[in-house]
C-alpha cells in the first residue's frame, strides 16, 4: 500500500510506527512543516519525510490526515487539484465532518473518517470508522489497515464524537487510572517501577478477561469479591467516593467540549 500521513504529529507518528512494525506499507510518506522533528523515521526503507504535501499526495493512494482541525481545510484546498479517482482519503480529525470535507473536495471522492488512538503504535488501537456514500466502496481497505493495527468497527458518523471520547481520549483516561493504582501500590509499599508493573499488567489482565470471555464486568467482579472480604470493602468505598460517577461525568464533559469545538 502506498500511504501518506499528512500531519506526522502525536497521532500521525503513532500510526506510522504501527504501519512500519506490521510491514503494512509499500511506501510511506510522512509530512509536516517541521520535518526535523520526525528525524527518528529517517533511514527506514521506503519512508519519505517531507514538508511537501503535494509530493506525498502525488505518490500515494491512501491519504491519512492527522493535522489539527484548524489546518485541514487549507490543506484540502491545496491538494484538491492533485486528487485522482483512486485516492482514498482517511481523516482522523476530530469534529471535521464528511460533508465539510466534501464541500471542499467534492462528493465524488472516497472519504473515510477514522478515530484511532495512540495505541495504534503498538498494534492495539480501537478504531471507529465511517464513510461517505462513495467511500463505502473502500471501507474494507480502511478496515484492513486498522485491523492490522488493532480492532476496528464501523459506526454511523453521528457517533464519531462519542467514539473520540471513549476510544481516543480514552487512552488518557485509562492512563490516569493506571497511574492512580500505581500511586496506591507505592503507598502500600511497592517500589515505583514494581508498582507500575502491577498496575499495568492487572489492567491488561482485566481487559483480556473480558475480551476473551465476552463476559460482563460484574460477572468477573463477582468471582473476585469474597463475602465480607477486602475487595468488596474497597469497591464500595470507591463508589461512596464517586468512582463510576466521576468517570461518567468526565466522559460527558469531554463529549460536550468536542461539540463546543465543532460549533466554533
Ligand atoms: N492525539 C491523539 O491521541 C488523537 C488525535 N486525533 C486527531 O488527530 C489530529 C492530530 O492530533 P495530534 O497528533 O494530537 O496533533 P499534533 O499537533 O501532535 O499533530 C498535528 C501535526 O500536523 C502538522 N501540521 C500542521 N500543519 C501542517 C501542514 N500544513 N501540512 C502537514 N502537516 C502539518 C504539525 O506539525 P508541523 O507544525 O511541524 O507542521 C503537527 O505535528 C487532530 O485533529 C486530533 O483531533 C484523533 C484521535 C487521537
Ligand atoms: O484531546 C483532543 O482533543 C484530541 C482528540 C482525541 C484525542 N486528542
Amino acid at each position: 500500500m502506498k500511504i501518506a500521513i499528512i500531519g506526522a504529529g502525536n497521532l500521525g507518528k503513532s500510526i506510522a510506527k504501527g504501519l512500519i512494525t506490521t510491514n503494512a506499507i509499500t511506501t510511506l510518506y510522512l509530512t509536516r512543516r517541521n520535518v526535523d522533528s520526525i528525524k527518528d523515521f529517517e533511514g527506514y526503507k521506503n519512508i519519505v519525510l517531507t514538508s511537501d504535501n503535494a509530493e506525498a499526495v502525488k505518490n500515494s493512494d491512501i491519504l491519512i490526515f492527522a493535522v489539527q482541525p484548524a489546518h485541514l481545510e487549507k490543506i484540502l484546498i491545496n491538494i484538491k487539484p492533485l486528487l485522482h479517482d483512486n485516492h482514498v482519503l482517511i481523516s482522523t480529525i476530530t469534529g471535521f465532518s464528511i460533508s465539510r470535507m466534501e464541500n471542499i473536495i467534492g462528493e465524488d471522492k472516497f472519504v473515510i473518517r477514522a478515530m484511532p488512538n495512540t495505541a495504534i503504535s503498538v498494534g492495539k488501537s480501537m478504531t471507529c470508522l465511517c464513510s461517505n456514500e462513495k467511500g463505502k466502496g473502500r471501507i474494507k481497505i480502511a478496515e484492513a489497515i486498522f485491523n492490522r493495527l488493532g480492532t476496528s468497527i464501523e459506526i454511523p458518523e453521528d457517533k464519531m464524537q462519542a467514539a473520540t471520547v471513549i476510544c481516543a481520549s480514552g487512552i488518557a483516561f485509562w492512563m490516569r487510572l493506571i497511574r492512580a493504582t500505581t500511586q496506591g501500590a507505592i503507598q502500600l509499599g511497592f517500589e515505583a517501577k514494581e508498582a507500575q508493573e502491577l498496575a499495568m499488567h492487572t489492567c491488561y489482565g482485566a481487559a483480556s478477561l473480558l475480551i476473551q470471555s465476552g463476559n460482563h464486568p460484574e460477572q468477573e467482579i463477582d468471582r473476585v469479591t469474597t463475602p465480607m472480604g477486602c475487595t468488596i470493602e474497597g469497591l464500595n468505598e470507591m463508589e461512596h467516593q464517586g468512582l463510576s460517577s466521576s468517570l461518567i461525568k468526565g466522559l460527558i464533559t469531554s463529549f460536550e467540549k468536542i461539540n463546543q469545538i465543532k460549533k466554533n
